[in-house]
């Protein structure tokens, strides 16, 4: 393909990411497959290219643009070289008429990048959200030791004590380590929120929204395969992704309970009081995640966001009915928006009287509310917020 045609099958692509992302559609990813599949033609240098120019066009585009042509023209007022493939020769796209419409820049829509303001979170830290995403990797501590494991290249050891990063795009599934369930692909914050929950052999402890059990895994080997682990979702389809992960992990800990949304007290009812740990890990807007799902800024909108918040609320009131006396709660969110971390700490401590923050030392972060936030530009991590209460 000619590099003009390439920008104009981004400006394709980028027309279906922008009607999905108005109307709930699919996500980018499988957008981008799609075209890929219908056509063959595109080699695989051709797909990178306008992969990396999808990409690089959503992440230059605060609000949601107008069409995937306005999109591209946001983009190419930073890069000269875009503009001159804007012909109508080779496949690529028409001249660019005088008055046309181009693409807003900056972090996310506007209500958007108020919120995050409001949260604290700088011009620094909200263009790193932004950046591309490393590729960590935690070690299994049931299978293999970090300082003993021999991988096909030289991983960077970092500060969580089971974590290597490698460079992004590196296939390590292919590795005899991924088969062998020695590793597990996880970002270094995340490991960081397993690490919070301090669960130990021997201990009682619920993932309360478990998904396909990333977490999980990690807590199973915290607790050595020793103790009682149950992970619950109310998505059938992620939650059934954790017995096969389990199996190659060597985890035997973990069963899993599926949820009904609105009745998850009901399911859960044989294990109110019990716990010595609940990890809440909470559906979220996701905006410490936007290294990888970029677009997913021009999905949220501010009733989305209440919604979350009020499930939020109601999943960190859940999870304090199973929680025995001295136990604990962690409660967590891939965001860096307060309503969703700092906020929900403070109002559930407000709320339950007694109760109190306690939050072990962590090797990332910098504390923010009654509890500790990870960000890219600080932590080279998603963006999280973890903070860790105690039943009285
Ligand atoms: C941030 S994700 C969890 C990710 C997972 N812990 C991991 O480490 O891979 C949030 C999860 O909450 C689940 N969820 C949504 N509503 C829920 C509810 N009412 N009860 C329990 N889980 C719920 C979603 O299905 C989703 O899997």
């Amino acid at each position: 393909m000619t590099p003009a045609a390439r920008v104009q099958a981004a400006i394709e692509i980028l027309d279906g990411i922008i009607h999905a992302a108005r109307n709930q559609g699919p996500p980018a990813d499988r957008l981008i497959a799609q075209w890929f599949k219908g056509h063959r033609f595109a080699g695989s240098k051709d797909k990178r290219a306008i992969r990396e120019l999808v990409y690089d066009t959503i992440r230059a585009c605060g609000p949601v643009p107008q069409s995937g042509r306005a999109a591209v023209l946001g983009l190419a007022e930073e890069r000269e070289e875009l503009r001159a493939l804007f012909t109508g020769e080779g496949y690529g796209p028409m001249p660019i008429e005088a008055d046309e419409p181009v693409a807003q820049g900056g972090i996310a829509p506007e209500w958007l990048e108020d919120r995050l303001i409001a949260s604290g979170v700088g011009q620094e830290e909200a263009e790193a959200l932004l950046s591309r995403a490393p590729l960590d990797l935690r070690v299994n501590t049931l299978k293999a030791q970090r300082d003993a494991l021999e991988l096909p290249l030289d991983a960077e050891p970092l500060a969580p004590p089971h974590a290597l990063r490698v460079p992004t795009g590196t296939r390590v599934e292919d590795w005899d380590a991924y088969a062998s369930g020695a590793i597990e692909v996880q970002d270094a914050g995340s490991q960081t929120a397993c690490l919070a929950v301090g669960a130990q052999p021997g201990q009682t402890v619920i993932d309360l929204c478990a998904g396909a059990g990333g977490k999980s895994l990690a807590l199973a080997a915290a607790m050595a395969n020793d103790g009682t682990l149950l992970a619950s979702d109310t998505d059938r389809r992620r939650l059934s992704q954790l017995g096969p992960r389990a199996e190659r992990a060597g985890v035997t800990v973990a069963q899993t309970l599926l949820l009904d949304p609105g009745r998850e007290a009901e399911a859960l009812a044989e294990w109110q009081g019990r716990a010595d740990h609940v990890l809440v890990d909470a559906p979220c807007s996701g905006t410490g995640t936007w290294r990888r799902n970029p677009e997913a800024r021009w999905r949220l909108t501010p009733e989305e966001l209440e919604k979350l918040t009020a499930l939020q609320a109601r999943l960190l009131d859940l999870a304090a009915t199973l929680v025995k006396t001295g136990g604990h709660i962690s409660y967590v969110t891939c965001s860096l928006l307060d309503e969703e971390g700092a906020g929900q700490i403070d109002d559930f401590l407000a709320r339950n009287t007694g109760w109190r923050a306690d939050l072990p030392e962590l090797p990332l972060g910098t504390a923010h509310g009654q509890g500790i936030r990870l960000s890219p530009a600080h932590d080279g991590t998603d963006g999280f917020f973890i903070a860790r209460i105690c039943k009285p």
